[in-house]
């Protein structure tokens, strides 16, 4: 299967920790942004939406890295924990998704991505809502080693690539003490750590820090 990718990107880093925990070996194709090879006609016809991660198993497309995270566990997953059937787990691990992408996921584009890669004021307002999702996510592990219960799922891996991002940009959370617990822990024991974390360094030279 292909990926295309770049290394800084949360999404990208999501979908790579998650083929590591599931064992799948991925063809990684980098894809330059900055270059506008994501807009020529060749991807176009794979990613009418020129995003990336953007991963092809054989004829089939498909994008979004929580939608590409999902359909790895389901056709190759032998560690279905990461997404297990039970409706009722499913949808907290799937609130949990919704809540990275639209919450926590999007403050960080809001703020440093703004400020920082495309030069614009940010309103005081836009931080006020980093703290609002820490402090939510925070509830959400209160009594939990994991975001979506007590076992390691897809959102967990989701939002450690976005937290981590918050982490290589030195935002403080240490005061959100089960995010802070919750961060080290995985950070010791996710698959792919690493090279989330060479990518996050990555993503800092591109923010110019
Ligand atoms: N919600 C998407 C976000 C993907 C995204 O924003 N990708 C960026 C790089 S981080 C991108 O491809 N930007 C180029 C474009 O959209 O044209 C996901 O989770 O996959």
């Amino acid at each position: 299967m292909d990926l295309y990718y770049v290394p800084p990107s949360a999404p990208c880093r999501a979908v790579l920790m998650t083929a590591k925990s599931l064992g799948i070996e991925l063809n990684k194709k980098f894809l330059n942004l900055f270059a506008g090879e994501h807009l020529k006609p060749d991807f176009l016809k794979l990613n009418p939406q020129h995003c990336v991660p953007t991963l092809v198993d054989n004829d089939f497309a498909i994008w979004e890295s929580r939608a590409i995270n999902i359909y790895l566990v389901e056709k190759y997953g032998k560690n279905v924990s990461l997404y297990p059937k039970c409706p009722k787990k499913r949808a907290v691990i799937n609130q949990r998704l919704f809540f990275d992408a639209n919450s926590i996921y999007q403050a960080f584009i809001d703020t440093y991505v703004t400020q920082y890669l495309f030069k614009k004021p940010v309103d005081a307002e836009k931080y006020k809502r980093v703290d609002t999702a820490f402090e939510l996510f925070n509830k959400f592990l209160e009594g939990h080693a994991y975001a979506a219960g007590d076992e390691l799922t897809l959102a967990d891996i989701s939002l450690l690539a976005t937290v981590s991002s918050y982490d290589v940009v030195n935002h403080d959370f240490s005061k959100y003490e089960n995010v802070a617990r919750w961060y080290d822990n995985l950070k010791k024991t996710v698959p792919g750590w690493e090279e989330n974390w060479a990518g996050c360094l990555e993503y800092k030279k591109l923010l110019g820090l």
